[in-house]
Formats: structure tokens, sequence, C-alpha cells
């Protein structure tokens, strides 16, 4: 994985373009999301053993908005069950290029991986076959949000009985003072990580009209009505947390 820092915001922008998973993003995105997202080393590793729980045989496990494919190596070193393949899914083609790579590489250094497809294109015209255990990890929050609910209900239908969405979202909170404090740890958090002020601010200008992050209830009243029938939050760390959906 490149090991390039995340200097993207260092320098004063005159005006800040919105945030785009371009190349300029491929080369740090290991470091910038390491550094931005509280819990995430532990959210994708554990993705996969979570994951191992629920996998069916016989069936796709998907990874939507795969970035560099941290998640979809994570099913691969931990789901050992009889023929699942896993299907990787973004529409950032120079994400996808980089991907493939990382994958022959974990190819290269490990015997008997699940096999792997790593898809160039859309989430939301996807034509899901049937799936054990379909991750959204960061990805949802990145749909606008008319789609979303039919996004979860299409995921919903390819779900077979024993398997799982597994949905890791940034929150906004409905209380102003829990949203505000949690903000600010999370301020905190990328201060600590070495961001300066004026990175926060200009990252945090960068997404703020792509990125709409919702609350926990919102999320739970979403997939119910998409038609899960269990919501399990299974991690929080500030203001990111991530979810179980059974079907
Ligand atoms: C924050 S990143 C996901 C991080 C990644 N899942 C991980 O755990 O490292 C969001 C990803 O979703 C992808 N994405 C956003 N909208 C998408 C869509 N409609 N279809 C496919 N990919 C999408 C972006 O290109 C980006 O790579
Ligand atoms: O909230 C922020 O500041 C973030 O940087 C979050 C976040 C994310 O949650 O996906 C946003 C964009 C980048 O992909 C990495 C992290």
């Amino acid at each position: 994985m490149s090991k390039e820092p995340d200097r993207i915001f260092a320098q004063p922008l005159a005006q800040v373009p919105d945030f785009v998973f371009n190349e300029d993003v491929v080369r740090v995105f290991p470091d910038m999301i390491k550094r931005s997202v509280p819990g995430y080393p532990t959210i994708v590793e554990n993705l996969g053993v979570l994951a191992a729980q629920f996998a069916q045989p016989h069936t796709a496990l998907y990874d939507l908005g795969s970035s560099l494919g941290a998640v979809t190596q994570s099913l691969r070193r931990h789901v050992r069950t009889d023929d699942c393949r896993v299907i990787a899914v973004d529409n950032s083609s120079a994400m996808v290029e980089r991907c493939r790579e990382y994958l022959n590489a974990q190819d290269s250094m490990f015997q008997e991986l699940l096999p792997v497809q790593v898809i160039d294109g859309d989430i939301l015209s996807l034509d899901f076959q049937p799936a054990s255990v379909i991750a959204l990890n960061f990805t949802l929050q990145f749909i606008s949000r008319d789609q979303r609910l039919g996004l979860l209900q299409r995921i919903r239908q390819a779900l077979v009985p024993g398997g799982a969405l597994i949905l890791s979202e940034k929150l906004r909170f409905a209380d102003s003072q829990e949203h505000d404090l949690l903000t600010d740890l999370h301020i905190a958090f990328k201060r600590a990580n070495g961001y300066s002020e004026l990175e926060i601010a200009q990252k945090r200008s960068a997404i703020e009209n792509v990125m709409k992050p919702d609350s926990l209830e919102e999320h739970r009243e979403r997939l119910l009505a998409a038609g899960f029938s269990k919501v399990v939050p299974w991690f929080q760390c500030l203001n990111f947390a991530s979810l179980i959906a059974l079907p």
C-alpha cells in the first residue's frame, strides 16, 4: 500500500473545489482515511471477522465503494466459506486501477484466497447476484439522499437468509450538543494525527457538498423501511459508526 502522506489541503486554496476520488486522492488515500476516520483499521479488520460469520456457500460477497480494496482484502483474509467470491465495485477508475494492483499483490503473497472481481461501475445500476455479505464501508454517505432507500432495497433483495449488510458511516446527531461535542472531538482526532487547522477547514468545505451523513435513527428507520428485520450497531468511535443489518 502507498505510504504517501496526505497533504492535499495543506496549502491555501483560493477556492476549495468539491472533493473527488481522483488520482491525487488515490495516491494518499490509505494515509488520508486512517488519519480521518477514527477506528478505521479496527472496522476494516473486524468487517472480515464478522463477514466470516454471515458468509454462506455459493454466494457473492460485495464490497460497494471499494476504493483501494481494504475491505475486500479483509474479506479474503477471514472468509473460508465454500464457493464464495468477492465482488468489489467502485465508480472511480483511478481507485479501481490501483485496487486491482493491490489485489494482484495479495494474490501473489497468499494462497487459497477467495476469487475476486473488481468492477469499474456505479453501485446504483448494479445487477446484484445472490449475496450473503454486502459491505458499504463509508460509501452510502456519498450517494444522494433520494437514492439511498432504493439502493438499500436492492441490497435487501439480494441478501440470502443468514446473510448481512454491514454499513459504516460518519454520523450526524439530532441533539445539537451531542453533535457539536463529537464534531469537536473528531477535529481533535485529526489534529492529533498531524492535520493543521487549514487542512481540517479546507477538507471540511471540500466534502460538505458531496458527503451527507445521516443520524443513527435515520439509518435505522431507512434500513427497516428497506425491509431489513434488525439493525445492530457493533462499533462506534466518536462520530463514526458501523451497523449490522439483518434481512
Ligand atoms: C470513503 S470511500 C470508501 C472507503 C472504502 N470502502 C474503504 O473501506 O477503504 C467511498 C468510495 O465510494 C466510491 N463511490 C461513491 N459513489 C459511488 C457510486 N455511485 N458507485 C460506485 N462507487 C461509488 C468512491 O469512488 C470512493 O472510492
Ligand atoms: O469527515 C471527514 O473529515 C472525513 O475525512 C471522512 C471521510 C469519510 O468518512 O469517508 C471523507 C472522505 C475521505 O474519503 C476520507 C474520510
